[in-house]
């Protein structure tokens, strides 16, 4: 197992430097300087396009950064891409378990993807289904599941090589309140009995605010705010809400409209929403 580089931000699970992405005439990320503590639930704010999935895709080395670096549990995404693989957990926006599969099958689908195999394959996947509240119906095809059972098992998917962060891309978009909040617990109880850093993106101020220790906002690619929930209302004067936050840093309100429906539409359409 390589050493993980000297770090002066050892105590930092996630730390960016001026991190930026350009596409073509869009800059997506400009100057992202972000550090956040290991152990912490992080939430990345911000109106459609303000960057967040680019920030998620770059911190899970899915894209290269254009100027400027980051590490994640101390190893540099661009340098060292396969050993931050080996310690991130990701469940991204789309759906990523097989609705034509069973959660047995997708756990050890999942599991020999991340090199496990033998006892240890079969120990993990029998915790993971506990983990995610799925025994009872651990043999049945995932596209008879719920929105919120389906969630439960992709992060249990995610989780069964113990990684030491957990990236979720708007884990709990489309589910109703019951199973958005037993999504939390799940999100809750890595924390807590595991220690693991978590960093989701979110539109959802309660979210944001119930679930996340910490929160960023961004605007235009670049950080507008950052701080714990209550320090931002506190800013933000008295009475204020994350809404009323949200609303001042992102110079925008919330946009409840067509990009939401976008994208229930498009789980949907995978044949499992
Ligand atoms: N592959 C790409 N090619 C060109 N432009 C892109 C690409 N990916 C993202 N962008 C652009 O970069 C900007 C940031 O997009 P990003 O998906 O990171 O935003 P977001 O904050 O995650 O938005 P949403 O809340 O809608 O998911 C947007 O203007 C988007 O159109």
């Amino acid at each position: 197992m390589p050493e993980r580089p000297a770090n002066p931000d050892s105590n930092a699970a996630i730390v960016t430097r001026a991190l930026t992405r350009q596409f073509a005439g869009i800059r997506a990320l400009d100057r992202l300087d972000l550090k956040i503590a290991r152990g912490r639930i992080f939430g990345l704010l911000g109106p459609n396009g303000a960057g967040k999935t680019t920030t998620i895709k770059i911190l899970t080395t899915l894209l290269e950064p254009s100027a400027g670096s980051a590490t994640v549990a101390g190893f540099d995404v661009a340098a060292a891409p396969v050993e931050v693989r080996r310690r991130i957990g990701y469940v991204p926006q789309l759906l990523s378990a097989d609705g034509a599969l069973t959660a047995i099958e997708n756990l050890k689908l999942s599991a020999r993807l991340h090199g496990l195999h033998g006892a240890l394959l079969d120990a993990r996947v029998k915790e993971a289904l506990a983990f995610a509240n799925l025994d009872a119906v651990a043999r049945q095809l995932v596209r008879t599941y719920s929105g919120g059972m389906i969630r439960r098992l992709e992060i249990a998917q995610a989780t069964l090589h113990s990684p030491e962060l957990l990236f979720l891309d708007e884990p709990t978009l489309g589910l109703d309140p019951v199973a958005r909040h037993t999504v939390w617990a799940r999100l809750e109880q890595l924390q807590r009995e595991h220690g693991v850093t978590i960093l989701i993106t979110t539109h959802d101020m309660e979210e944001a605010g119930a679930l996340c220790d910490e929160l960023a906002i961004l605007h235009r690619g670049r950080l507008a705010a950052i701080g714990a929930p209550a320090a931002l209302k506190a800013a933000a004067g008295s009475g204020a809400t994350l809404d009323d936050v949200f609303a001042h840093f992102s110079g925008a309100a919330l946009e409840p409209g067509g990009r939401y429906r976008d994208v229930r539409d498009s789980r949907r359409a995978r044949g499992l929403g």
